[in-house]
Order: structure tokens, then C-alpha cells, then sequence
């Protein structure tokens, strides 16, 4: 499963938790951040995450992207509710993005616990049919 990792400042110390906490149900798919996010990770798992640029720079964008294409099967985003944030047209867009395919997407911590035990459960299975059938692709 390609699954994705965004944090905002305030909550990054809780997304590095988490991960650990859940390290092994990760190691085995493919791993995306925005920048500082995925450092942080890093630093302190043996994960391998592919970081894209600083949310503030476009890294919700990017992954946005690949949502637009549905290529994310998870996306965790620990957002900060209490503090504004210069490029929340960007944090907006990305959700707006996952709503519109459909895709799983946590914002807090008590849902990112709920969804990582669904994927520990084999519960993303249908997401492999997605990426198999994706309309307006050859098969
Ligand atoms: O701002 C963010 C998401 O909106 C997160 O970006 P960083 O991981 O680079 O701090």
C-alpha cells in the first residue's frame, strides 16, 4: 500500500509516536511524507519514506496529486486545529482530493489508530482492485 505521513509542527511529536508504536505494520509498503514530517520519522525508525517538499512549499500538493490519480491507498494528517497555517488552501485541497476518491485518510490520532489496525487486519485489500481496474488505464 502506498501510504502517506503529514504532520504540522504541534503534532509531530505524536505522529513520530505513533509510527513507532506501529513501525512493523508499516516497514512492508511504500512510504510518503512531506518533508520535515518524514525526517522526523526517520530519524527515529529504520523506515525508508520518500519525502516530497515542506507542506508550506507544496508537499501537500504533491501528494495531493497522487490522490488526484488515487495512487494513495492512506493518508495519516495530523493537523494542528488550534493554529493557522499559511497554505491552508493546500491542506483543504488534499482532503477535498481524498473525498473525492474515496480514499481512507486520518486526522487525528484516535482515527490513524483505527485505520492502522484495519491495515495490520488485511482490511486495504480492496485497494489492490483499485489500482488493478483503474478506469482509463489498460489493464
Ligand atoms: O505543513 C505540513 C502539512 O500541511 C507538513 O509539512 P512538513 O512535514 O514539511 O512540516
Amino acid at each position: 500500500m502506498n501510504i502517506a505521513f503529514i504532520a504540522h509542527d504541534r503534532k509531530k511529536d505524536e505522529m513520530v509516536n505513533f509510527v513507532i508504536a506501529y513501525e512493523t505494520a508499516f516497514e512492508h509498503h511504500q512510504l510518503y511524507s512531506t518533508g520535515t514530517t518524514g525526517t522526523r520519522i526517520m530519524e527515529q525508525t529504520g523506515l525508508q519514506i520518500h519525502r516530497f517538499m515542506s507542506g508550506p512549499l507544496g508537499g501537500d500538493q504533491q501528494i495531493g496529486a497522487l490522490v488526484a490519480q488515487n495512487e494513495m491507498d492512506l493518508i495519516i494528517f495530523l493537523r494542528d486545529p488550534l493554529m493557522a497555517q499559511p497554505h491552508e488552501p493546500d491542506i483543504i485541497a488534499l482532503l477535498r482530493l481524498c473525498d473525492v476518491q474515496g480514499i481512507p485518510v486520518a486526522t487525528n490520532i484516535a482515527t490513524a489508530e483505527l485505520l492502522v489496525r484495519a491495515l495490520q487486519r488485511g482490511d486495504f485489500a480492496w485497494r489492490e482492485l483499485v489500482h488493478k481496474y483503474k478506469p482509463g488505464e489498460s489493464q
